[in-house]
């Protein structure tokens, strides 16, 4: 079955119990716990521990418990409300651009940016203006296609999940759609950034029924999460 659950069925199923707050558990997890502290939300001890397998904890707080899953699957728990909030970054609201979901708060962590990159001496973004279609790589194949959409240009999306810079080189394709923080990565690979998409910081994200159904409890997530930002 590939269809999950409607986002109105999981939501009647969960209107009691602790609200769940998805986090992702790869780099940005370490800027996340700052702030979960700012908000008075205490962690259970092995949250942290990396060698845990355990992926649901409960926290200081009865009322709310915490996930751990990867970063792209924060925003696909929350659009279908089996988690009701959440932190994710920018990058994966655009990537599926889930109707479900309200971005009301930039935590101002996890800043990198989205951008187009090409092996050195590649002719830039100019030297696309002559090009119908294009082989991109990347972990973003709807950014990248509507990026280039825009553009006029028909983006052939090889998808991959990392390491999208050995593409180039290896005759996968000749662009990649990637996040660049300090561009060390583009350029211990001979690639250089020609045009940036967009910047990116990570959002508390909610879920838009679950937003009418627990108004007060959401409500107060927010407010706390607004102090620990202002603190
Ligand atoms: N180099 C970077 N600098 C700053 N923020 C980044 C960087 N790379 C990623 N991010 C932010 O962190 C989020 C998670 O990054 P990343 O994809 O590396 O996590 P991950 O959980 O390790 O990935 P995966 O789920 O594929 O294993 C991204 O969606 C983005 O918002
Ligand atoms: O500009 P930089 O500071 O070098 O950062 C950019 C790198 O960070 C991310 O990869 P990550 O380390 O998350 O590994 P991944 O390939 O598994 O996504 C991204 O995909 C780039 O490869």
């Amino acid at each position: 079955m590939d269809q999950p659950i409607s986002d109105k069925t999981l939501t009647a199923t969960n209107t009691a119990g602790p609200l769940v707050l998805a986090l992702p558990k790869g780099r940005i997890l370490n800027e996340v716990g700052p702030l979960l502290t700012r908000a008075g939300i205490g962690m259970a001890a092995d949250f942290h521990d990396g060698s845990s397998r355990r992926l649901r904890f409960e926290t200081s707080d009865p009322d709310l418990d915490v996930i751990r899953v990867r970063s792209f699957d924060v925003a696909t728990f929350v659009a279908f409300g089996a988690a009701q909030i959440g932190i994710c970054g920018a990058d994966v609201l655009m990537e599926f651009d889930y109707p479900e979901i309200y971005a009301p708060l930039d935590l101002g962590i996890g800043a990198c940016r989205v951008s187009v990159a090409e092996p050195v001496g590649g002719g830039g973004a100019r030297g696309m203006a002559r090009q119908s279609r294009v082989a991109v790589a990347s972990k973003y194949p709807n950014i990248a296609r509507r990026h280039f959409a825009a553009r006029g240009i028909q983006a052939e999306v090889v998808h991959l999940n990392g390491a999208m810079e050995l593409a180039p080189s290896l005759g996968l394709s000749r662009l990649i759609v990637d996040l660049v923080q300090t561009g060390s990565t583009l350029k211990a690979n001979g690639l250089v950034e020609t045009d940036v998409i967009a910047h990116i910081t990570s959002r508390l994200i909610v879920n838009r029924t679950a937003l009418k159904t627990r108004p007060e409890a959401i409500g107060d997530w927010l407010a706390r999460f607004r102090a620990a930002l202002a603190a």
